[in-house]
């Protein structure tokens, strides 16, 4: 997880009281943490119940995530979809991908999930159905890109979650010049701000949670 948004006790007592995911998803959460190599990127409890209430609320038949890693995520959203729905995650990573299929061969939920190997950017152009939520949290270089490639494919009442969108709060001040997925983050931010195809706001969840509507 990165630091920095809310104080760490904070952050601890959000934690627990957070309603705990099933203990499947939470043996996936430990193994990852010893297991798998830049273990920060999971997203974890906490965002995920935000997931699964935005699902809640919104009954998606599509949910597209960009960024698979584990797979905790995508498993994370399938056990909140209504029946009949799905999630399509994408990964770049042949080996990340590969651990995140036997996790949805053997977690529930995961029959649910379509996964796809290869670039974002091709997934979506792959897409022939509106969909109503996608998930924003491959590489941050891409978000622009992955934006303008989703924003004409989203349902009427499609949403886009984007994560990590507060960079440690550093898009707030001035930015390091070799802090490329900080710039990446705030240049996201600005164009998503300056779009009136679409309505937006930041959550100071986890490292930053942003919610776009269509306008
Ligand atoms: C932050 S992790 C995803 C975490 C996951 N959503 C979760 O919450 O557990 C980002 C993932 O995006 C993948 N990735 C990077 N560039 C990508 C691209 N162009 N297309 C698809 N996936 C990409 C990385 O390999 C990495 O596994």
């Amino acid at each position: 997880m990165s630091p920095g948004l809310v104080p760490e006790a904070v952050e601890a007592y959000i934690l627990a009281h957070t309603t705990p995911m099933p203990a499947p998803l939470r043996e996936l959460e430990a193994r990852v943490r010893a297991e798998l190599s830049a273990s920060q990127m999971l997203s974890g409890p906490v965002e995920g119940r935000l997931l699964q209430a935005l699902i809640h609320l919104a009954r998606p038949e599509v949910v597209l995530e960009l960024g698979t890693y584990s797979g905790y995520s995508a498993l994370v959203m399938a056990q909140a979809l209504p029946e009949g729905a799905r999630v399509i995650t994408c990964e770049l990573d042949p080996e990340r991908a590969a651990f995140a299929a036997e996790q949805f061969a053997a977690i529930e939920g995961g029959d649910r999930v379509d996964l796809r190997v290869g670039p974002a950017l091709e997934t979506i152009a792959q897409l022939t159905e509106p969909v109503d939520l996608v998930f924003i949290d491959a590489d941050k270089g891409g978000y622009v890109d992955y934006y303008e490639a989703v924003v004409p494919k989203l349902s009427d009442r499609g949403m886009i979650v984007a994560d990590n969108t507060l960079w440690s709060g550093r898009v707030a001040g001035e930015l390091e010049p070799d802090d490329t997925s900080g710039q990446a983050i705030a240049a996201f931010n600005d164009h998503v701000l300056a779009d009136p195809r679409t309505v937006c706001v930041p959550l100071s969840v986890r490292d930053g949670v942003t919610l776009i509507r269509r306008a």
